[in-house]
């Protein structure tokens, strides 16, 4: 709680916004490996979740079958609930009690599950690649990380994809079919060679790139399309980067390996279909909705589309009467993409590490909906981060009762070069320290931006660049927040905005400036500002009341413009001084005015 007194204003103890209590924010990293397997390390910023009590273990909820291997990680450090087929409904009930989720491609995480989790829901783990069933702007919206397993299922789904090309090309299952209901036609179940055909690879991320590799084992010739690839990658495996409709127009097989998103929803549809190769065939292990699925059964019954093969379908399930699972030409799987015992054993590993290390605050895994900061730059940043915090907190302290927040520009003071220092996390920080001392609201990393647009905080950052080496990434953080009054006149720069700045020094934050008066004091515990008569005797005296109420001062600081004239005292404080105290330091004849804020 701030507290503070104005004799200008005749408002001593004026009422300043409470904290809430809340799960403290830690930092994490999470490292996941790419198509290339070069080490991405993307940062995520995670709860403590044991909503149950401090000593209480997480609970996890696991609503999609799991590998053992992962459940046994997670048994480690949580309460584990397997709870198979639930209803939404029955979802958005449990969800209340559960500290994370793990779900695989099967479950809707909807709005409401954020909703009705009641902010104890700190992450979702999907243990796949594809996050299309999760509302990922309802979870940023909530502060809830989702982390996914990108890696472990790459290989089962790029064999799944190969496997599904060969038997389309054989007429494998139909063939299969026909034997077991006694028949045996082998003239009815010529199929097509593979080798020298040209296979069109849309969407070269990890997937479509080993199905490349490997049909490119088969003799054919293979393209790609992906807007978002490197060409260079590409070529190194002997694939050419092309543009869609020259896929399409030259494929005599295309593969669909590209995410669900607004842009590829119903990429393939009546017009798409038209202009490709007469006979073309097709191979979906990425997503239903990348296809329009009527468009392509009347791409199938006009002999466009010579075959299909799909294991991904818009509604899954999809309806048993689907003209298109019934369709002769068509050969369909249920989602098996990544249904091998290695791979399942492997996910699990994956996202079970990554929610515990999620839930830890310590290195988690891949983060989705999180900007990706990369280890090192986190271990750099450590101090700076907790400055930043500090320096928001103190700022929004100072602001007089009634004065919105709306605009704070963030100075950063560095001899870095501009793409050397990455200041998201800073400014995430500082929009926590800003809004968490006036709101109820949860701000972390991945929610950050989001709760800043959403109060019409406008946060705006610049750089000052100098010179000198560049070995510590900051010199100092300035926060200035602008077109408001202070309970703390000092405060105000001479440009008219409350101006904090701050300092590491030996690894630990320090406030340095408080309006045009430099400080020095480190922010730990909490701090009395005083502006006062600079007279001998002010330490003394302030001090002494302190220490009389049982106060423990740990450092203590003097800016003045000139030897006699106004100065500002900061006072760090281990404990919180008593209104009794506080009074008697406003009591004080040379303290004009005083503040006291909790870091
Ligand atoms: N059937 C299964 O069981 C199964 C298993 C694993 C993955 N998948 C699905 O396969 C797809 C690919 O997975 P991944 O691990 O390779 O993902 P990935 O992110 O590594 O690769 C996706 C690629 O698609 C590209 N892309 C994005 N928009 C595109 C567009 N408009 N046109 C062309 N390319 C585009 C991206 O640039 C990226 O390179 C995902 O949809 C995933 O959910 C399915
Ligand atoms: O996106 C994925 O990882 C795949 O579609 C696998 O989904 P699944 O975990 O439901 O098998």
């Amino acid at each position: 709680m701030a507290t503070s007194a104005s004799k200008a204003l005749r408002t001593p103890f004026l009422k300043t916004p409470s904290f809430s209590s809340k799960q403290p924010l830690t930092s994490a990293f999470s490292v996941a490996l790419g198509p290339s397997r070069r080490a991405v390390k993307p940062l995520v910023v995670v709860i403590s979740a044991a909503a149950g009590g401090l000593d209480a273990k997480p609970t996890v909820l696991v609503a999609e079958k799991l590998g053992e291997a992962g459940l046994e990680l997670l048994k480690e450090f949580a309460n584990v609930d397997c709870a198979y087929n639930l209803s939404p409904e029955e979802l958005c009930t449990k969800i209340s009690l559960c500290d994370a989720l793990i779900v695989r491609s099967g479950t809707k995480v909807s709005r409401e599950v954020f909703e009705s989790s009641g902010g104890r829901l700190k992450v979702v783990g999907r243990a796949g690649v594809g996050i299309d069933n999760v509302d990922l702007a309802a979870a940023t919206e909530h502060g809830c990380l989702v982390v996914n397993a990108p890696t472990a299922n790459t290989v089962a789904a790029a064999e799944h994809g190969i496997a599904l090309l060969a038997a389309m090309a054989r007429n494998v299952a139909q063939a299969d079919a026909s034997v077991k209901g006694g028949k045996w036609q082998r003239n009815k179940y010529v199929g097509v060679s593979l080798v020298g055909k040209t296979l069109a690879v849309m969407g070269f991320g990890k997937v479509g790139t080993e199905v490349a590799r490997r049909a490119k084992g088969l003799g054919m010739h293979v393209i790609a399309h992906d807007p978002y690839a490197p060409a260079d990658r590409a070529r190194a495996i002997g694939v050419e980067l092309v543009s869609f409709d020259e896929a399409i127009a030259t494929a005599d097989f295309i593969s669909l390996h590209m995410p669900l998103t607004p842009a590829t929803s119903k990429v393939l549809n009546d017009e798409t279909f038209a202009k490709m190769k007469k006979g073309v065939r097709i191979v979906n292990v990425a997503r239903g909705g990348v296809i329009d699925e009527e468009a392509l059964v009347r791409a199938l019954d006009a002999g466009i589309v010579a075959q299909a093969a799909l294991d991904v379908f818009t509604q899954e399930p999809p309806p048993q009467e689907s003209k298109l699972i019934q369709h002769e030409k068509v050969t369909a799987t249920p989602h098996l993409g990544a249904s091998t015992m290695e791979a399942q054993e492997g996910v699990a590993i994956e996202i079970a590490e990554a929610v515990v290390g999620a839930l830890k605050g310590e290195l988690a895994a891949t983060a989705v909906n999180a900007p990706m900061v990369s280890a090192e730059v986190l271990t750099e940043l450590k101090p700076y981060v907790v400055l930043a915090e500090k320096l928001g907190r103190l700022a929004v302290q100072l602001v007089a009762g009634g004065s919105g927040v709306k605009t704070v520009k963030v100075t950063y003071a560095s001899a870095r070069a501009t793409d050397d220092l990455d200041t998201r996390l800073l400014r995430a920080m500082i929009t926590k320290g800003i809004i968490e001392p006036i709101s109820s609201v949860f701000v972390n990393l991945v929610n950050a931006d989001f709760t800043a647009k959403q109060r019409g905080l406008r946060i705006t950052e610049e750089r000052i660049g100098l010179d000198g080496s560049p070995e510590n990434p900051l010199d100092f953080i300035q926060v200035q927040i602008a077109n408001v009054e202070s309970k703390f006149a000092s405060a105000i720069s001479d440009s008219g905005e409350i101006k904090v700045e701050g300092r590491v020094k030996d690894g630990i934050p320090h406030l340095t400036k408080v309006g045009s008066f430099e400080v020095d004091v480190s922010l730990e515990g909490s701090i009395i500002l005083c502006r006062q008569v600079d007279q001998p005797g002010m330490i003394g005296r302030v001090g002494s009341i302190l220490g009389e109420e049982n106060v423990n001062v740990s450092f203590m600081s003097v800016g003045r413009i000139a030897p006699r004239k106004q100065a500002v005292m900061a006072i760090g404080v281990d404990d919180q001084p008593s209104k009794q105290a506080l009074k008697r330091i406003g009591e004080v004849p040379a303290i004009e005015e005083f503040v006291f804020l909790k870091l």
